[in-house]
């Protein structure tokens, strides 16, 4: 399993599941650039990839994914650096029901974008030569959560999105596969906002409620959700698809009945 010759660019890359993914792009021989709007972390990232991996395979943007053109640079950036790309990852997401309208900002309007700008460098549309995007929902799309309404939500608007635009680049034959992944609970900075009112507001009071169901449902480690993500970029076969990730039932995937009139 090699990616050698192509670039990948992870929204949200310095931590968690993003770096995960990173880390495995680079064992699989993949160019990377990671944009993330933590400097801090994106460069401490960066430093310890290059000592595992070498100077030259991993680049850190500096990027604040809600900034349309931040992103937009972000994206030229990483075509200028490595000459290409082939693979997007609009991973970054966060948890602030205080804060809802950024939540939609950066969980859905930045994936929509985010997805846009990876068309206008991959699609055939644009003269390009092809690629595959998967897009970070969660299964709080599924098991909706109290504690949570509007990020579940965003997560909600990702798989509508992700699964009609890959419908368009099918029968617009864009040459991108463009496919959804929806962690159960991963062990991550991000489960630890549930603790802070900061983030949650008034829906703080419903914590003890959602430790019981991480409690109920496990957690999962970051790099299995990685695994599920090189799957979606291996299998050419995959558009349109929402893989789901949970304790009990692994990587596996939703399925939906057919239309009918
Ligand atoms: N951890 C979980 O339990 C879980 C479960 C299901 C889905 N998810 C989703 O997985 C994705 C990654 O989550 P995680 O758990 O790794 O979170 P995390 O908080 O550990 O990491 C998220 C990364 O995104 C970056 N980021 C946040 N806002 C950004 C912005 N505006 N611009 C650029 N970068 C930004 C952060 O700096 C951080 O490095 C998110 O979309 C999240 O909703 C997480
Ligand atoms: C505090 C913010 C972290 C949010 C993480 C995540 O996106 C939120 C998920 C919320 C609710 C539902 C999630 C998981 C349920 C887990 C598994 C159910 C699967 C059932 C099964 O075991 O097959």
């Amino acid at each position: 399993m090699s990616l050698n010759g192509k670039v990948a660019l992870v929204t949200g890359g310095a931590q968690g599941i993003g770096r995960a993914v990173v880390q495995l792009l680079l064992q699989t021989s993949a160019k990377v650039a990671m944009v993330d709007l933590n400097k801090a972390c994106g460069e401490e990232c960066k430093a310890q990839l290059d000592v595992e991996f070498g100077e030259g395979n991993c680049t850190f943007i500096s990027c604040d994914v809600s900034n349309g053109d931040a992103l937009r640079d972000a994206f030229q950036r990483t075509v200028d650096k490595f000459g290409r790309l082939d693979i997007v990852i609009n991973n970054a997401g966060i948890n602030n029901e205080k804060n809802w309208e950024k939540t939609i900002q950066v969980n859905l309007t930045s994936v929509i974008k985010g997805t846009y700008l990876a068309l206008e460098h991959m699609s055939k549309e644009y003269s390009k030569e092809g690629g595959t995007i998967i897009n970070v929902s969660s299964m709080a799309a599924f098991l909706h959560s109290p504690h949570q309404p509007v990020y579940t939500a965003t997560k909600h608007g990702v798989i509508g999105f992700t699964r009609a635009i890959a419908d368009a680049s099918s029968q617009g034959d864009y040459g991108v596969r463009i496919n959804v992944l929806c962690p159960a609970f991963v062990d991550t900075p991000l489960l630890h906002s549930v603790e802070h009112e900061d983030n949650m507001g008034k829906f703080v009071k419903f914590k003890d409620d959602f430790r019981r169901s991480m409690t109920k449902f496990g957690v999962l480690q970051p790099s299995l959700i990685a695994e599920g993500m090189m799957r979606l970029i291996m299998d050419t076969t995959l558009n349109g698809a929402v893989m789901k990730i949970t304790c009990s039932k692994g990587i596996h995937f939703h399925t939906y009945e057919p239309m009918s009139a």
